[in-house]
């Protein structure tokens, strides 16, 4: 039996409006997070997977509007949500944890009371023996002693930062953890010891993860199925394991070839020529076309859509496999 998916993204449409323009970041893509599953957003830098993350948590702000389709969590219509639901929807039932833990720290308060906060603003009548004990047993969670409660952020390393804000995240138990870039500040060894950490606590918990970042490498190792973003549109959704070993759109091919192997011989990186293209000026056809080493003349003309792929199980935008 097929489970409900937690979340449901559908013709979701993202734009960012100027004084004169209107710059469409996200053009209507479609994808769902399994429960307890880690689903990656990758591709290059100004694709549009932030906007996503911020849409589905119903942070987008002006000039930011999402401007059509669905997000539904359980089923429910994020997009209609009122104050009320908002509120209880963030943190509770979805939290986040950014690249910059220094910013999302504040530091002048001691982390304990922070951590305290987070919990009281949305368990009110929670006594503050109950509120601190919860801090020591995030702290614990996240292989940081609890005799450190009563320190300042300053004064822990970036990585320790890092886990306090993943403590945070897990303060009320949410169903979805939003992580954008929760490691790239970090050094390697860090890192991999953090993404490890957060693997553990999802297969103890059970949270699904939306989880973005720049290192293709370490998202296939953490996430279930990765989805790759190119200019606003989503060209291929797979099994993370497949993004590699069987990628079936030109898009993901060439980013796989720019990152270094997880194993095996060391192979030559090549770059994607060109660049990616300016939302005021998209090509007609695929976005990807002028880039592509394998476009036919339909791609620069009509708009490929998200298509099964049976080798994969996945999904991909591309003409060649239609
Ligand atoms: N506040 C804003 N105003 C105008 N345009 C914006 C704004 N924020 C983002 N954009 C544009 O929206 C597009 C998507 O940006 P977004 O930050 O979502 O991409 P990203 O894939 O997360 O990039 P990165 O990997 O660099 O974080 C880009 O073209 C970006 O320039």
């Amino acid at each position: 039996m097929l489970t409900q998916p937690l979340v449901e993204v559908r013709n979701l449409t993202v734009d960012y409006v100027g004084a004169n323009t209107v710059s469409r970041a996200v053009n209507g893509i479609d994808f769902d997070i399994r429960p307890g599953e880690a689903f990656g957003l990758a591709g290059e830098s100004g694709c549009g997977k932030s906007t996503v993350a911020f849409a589905l948590a119903r942070l987008t702000r002006l000039p930011g509007l999402v401007s059509g389709g669905a997000v539904r969590f359980m089923g429910e219509d994020v997009l209609s949500f009122s104050a009320e639901r908002l509120r209880r929807y963030r943190w509770s039932e979805v939290s986040f944890v950014f690249q910059s833990a220094m910013n999302a720290l504040n530091p002048v308060i001691k982390v304990s009371e922070q951590i305290e906060d987070a919990i009281l603003a949305h368990r009110p009548r929670a006594s503050r023996a109950e509120t601190l004990a919860r801090a020591a047993e995030l702290f614990e969670l996240v292989g940081i002693s609890p005799r450190r409660l009563d320190d300042y952020p300053h004064q822990f390393s970036g990585g320790m930062r890092q886990r306090i804000c993943i403590a945070m995240a897990l303060a009320l138990e949410p169903k979805l953890i939003i992580m954008d870039e929760p490691t790239t500040a970090l050094d390697v060894v860090v890192q991999r010891d953090i993404i490890e950490q957060i693997c553990e606590l999802k297969a103890r918990f059970g949270f699904s993860v939306l989880f973005i970042t720049h290192d293709l490498g370490l998202m296939i190792e953490f996430c279930d199925r990765i989805g790759v973003m190119y200019a606003g549109e989503l060209v291929e959704v797979a099994p993370a394991s497949a993004i590699l070993t069987a990628p079936q759109h030109p898009y993901t091919r060439a980013l796989g070839r720019s990152f270094p192997p997880l194993s095996g011989p060391r192979v030559r990186l090549e770059g994607i020529a060109g660049s990616p293209p300016s939302l005021s000026a998209l090509p007609e056809g695929c976005r990807f076309s002028p880039r592509c080493g394998e476009a036919i003349p339909i791609c620069v003309r009509l708009a490929p859509e998200l298509r099964p792929t049976p080798a994969t199980g996945g999904e991909a935008a591309c003409h060649l496999l239609q």
